[in-house]
């Protein structure tokens, strides 16, 4: 009796084997779906034992401000991972490294240098040409179906790998394979969340061969960058313009004006990756989904049609990325497709301190798993919640800031997206091109409401099969 009086109440779950605790149950093809499903029976904060790991899972928009917002000092670590240990030179990228002074050092360079609204407008020539160089691919096939999924995810890899190397790169393309690996390898870490299974599964071997390819490239990256640079002062020319790495590069030297801060070649090759990772496939993703509900749903296709069409004749049939806020219909389609899909469905964080949450016990060093995708279609917050309806958030207060929990594809806290600017152009640029472009329509005569929208789990939720479309010139 003394016992069960001491053992803390920890929040309700379902029953557990020995050794594996819940993994058999959260083994799916979509787990982010299976989480919600439990969470209607086990409720919003849910009790999940993954092999030694106690999981806490977040599904609704209350506990998720008694997590993010009320205690969010002691959930701003992220768990420990051994996709972060050896791909992210032991977890010291931006997303994997632990809260700590490291950490805001590096969040306080990101929000002052790399990712503000000056340099993102700074690359705007970057995406005019990615983006034109796109449609007139798309526009050399017209008539016949194009693999839109594909096209989309090579030009935003080509934007950021400009964006971040310059011009010039070489490796790209073996760069952005190795890249797309990653983002394959790392959602399977869920599966095989215990050391022993990460050893048995392969699982390691393959994230130590990634890694060595991967930092074999970046090595040379940096020396490639760092030649440029002392070439340039040998002569006293005038830099080129600044790529991130270049940026990153200044923060190896103690004398650069933050003294604070000096990066090693390793701490950078973790930061670019995590550009990449974090950037490139989530705004990929995006596009995908966006074009998919627009295409199932005609009305919605030729409302922004219109907006975009509306828009850009009067820039001369251009699609000018300074009336991009002019586009308020497809700014709401983006808002709706990332409610219904965001990227990254399941936002991981760590306990960093044992404490209560309503009563429910949380242990330090225990992983808290947010479930945004379940909270993003949850009818208690929103009407006709599973509907892909961009009107909903026409005239609405909700924005991507975290600051409304029901509505968090960005996550919400300290610990919240720095890239949103960056990530949000790409997305809306690109879906405006296309939509100003091109009509749309399905192959082999398929209904559009016939379109799959079947999800497939991995580092990111992506459509389970490539979108084929058959582009129509509409604007030349
Ligand atoms: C549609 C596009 C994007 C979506 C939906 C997205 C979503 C997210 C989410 C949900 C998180 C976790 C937040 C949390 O823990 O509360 C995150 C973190 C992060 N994102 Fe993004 N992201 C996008 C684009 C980008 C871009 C373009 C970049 C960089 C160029 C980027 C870089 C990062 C980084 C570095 C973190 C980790 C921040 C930290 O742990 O301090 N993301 N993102």
């Amino acid at each position: 009796l003394k016992k069960r009086e001491s053992t803390p109440n920890i929040p309700p779950g379902p029953w557990k084997l020995p050794i594996i605790g819940n993994i058999h149950q959260v083994l799916a093809s979509t787990p982010h779906q299976k989480l919600r499903d439990m969470a209607k029976i086990y409720g919003p904060l849910m009790h999940l034992q993954l092999g030694k790991m106690t999981t806490t899972i977040v599904s609704s928009p209350a506990y998720v401000k008694e997590i993010m917002k009320t205690h969010d000092v002691i959930f701003s670590s992220r768990p420990q991972s051994a996709v972060f240990d050896i791909l992210y030179y032991e977890s010291t990228g931006l997303a994997s490294a632990p809260y700590g002074n490291y950490w805001r050092l590096l969040r306080k360079m990101c929000t002052i240098e790399l990712f503000t609204q000056k340099r993102v407008n700074s690359f705007q020539q970057v995406r005019q040409e990615e983006l034109v160089n796109l449609i007139k691919i798309i526009d050399s096939q017209k008539g016949s179906p194009v693999n839109l999924s594909q096209m989309v995810l090579s030009s935003i890899y080509s934007i950021t790998s400009r964006v971040a190397f310059g011009k010039n790169y070489k490796g790209q393309e073996e760069f952005i394979s190795l890249v797309k690996e990653e983002v394959e390898i790392a959602g399977r870490e869920l599966y095989s969340s215990a050391r022993w299974l990460q050893l048995v599964t392969g699982f390691r071997a393959k994230l130590e061969r990634l890694h060595r390819q991967m930092d074999r490239i970046l090595e040379n990256i940096i020396i490639e960058h760092k030649e440029a640079k002392s070439r340039a002062k040998e002569v006293q020319s005038e830099q080129k313009d600044e790529d991130l790495v270049d940026i990153l590069l200044k923060f190896q030297n103690i004398n650069h004006g933050n003294k604070d801060i000096c990066l090693t070649n390793d701490n950078i090759k973790a930061i670019i990756q995590d550009i990449f990772v974090g950037g490139g496939d989530t705004s990929a993703i995006t596009i995908d989904w966006a074009m998919a509900e627009m295409v199932r749903d005609p009305r919605v296709m030729k409302k922004a049609q219109n907006e975009v069409r509306r828009v850009f004749n009067m820039t001369g049939n251009r699609v000018d990325e300074t009336c991009i806020n002019e586009l308020k219909y497809l700014k709401s389609v983006v808002k709706e497709t990332l409610r219904l899909h965001p990227p990254l469905p399941l936002v991981p964080r760590e306990c960093r301190q044992a404490c209560e949450i309503r009563g429910y016990h949380i242990p330090i060093k225990s992983s808290i798993v947010v479930n945004v995708w379940a909270i993003g279609r949850d009818p208690k917050f929103w009407s006709e919640a599973e509907r892909f309806y961009p009107e909903r958030f026409i005239d609405s207060s909700i924005d991507y800031k975290g600051a409304n929990f029901e509505y968090i594809p960005f996550g919400t806290g300290r610990r919240m997206c720095p890239g949103i600017t960056f990530g949000l152009i790409n997305v809306e640029v690109a879906l405006a091109l296309l939509l100003y472009h091109f009509d749309w329509m399905l192959p082999n005569g398929m209904k559009n409401e016939d379109l799959d929208m079947t999800e497939q789990f991995g580092a990111s939720v992506r459509r389970k099969d490539d979108l084929y479309l058959i582009p129509v010139t509409s604007s030349p």
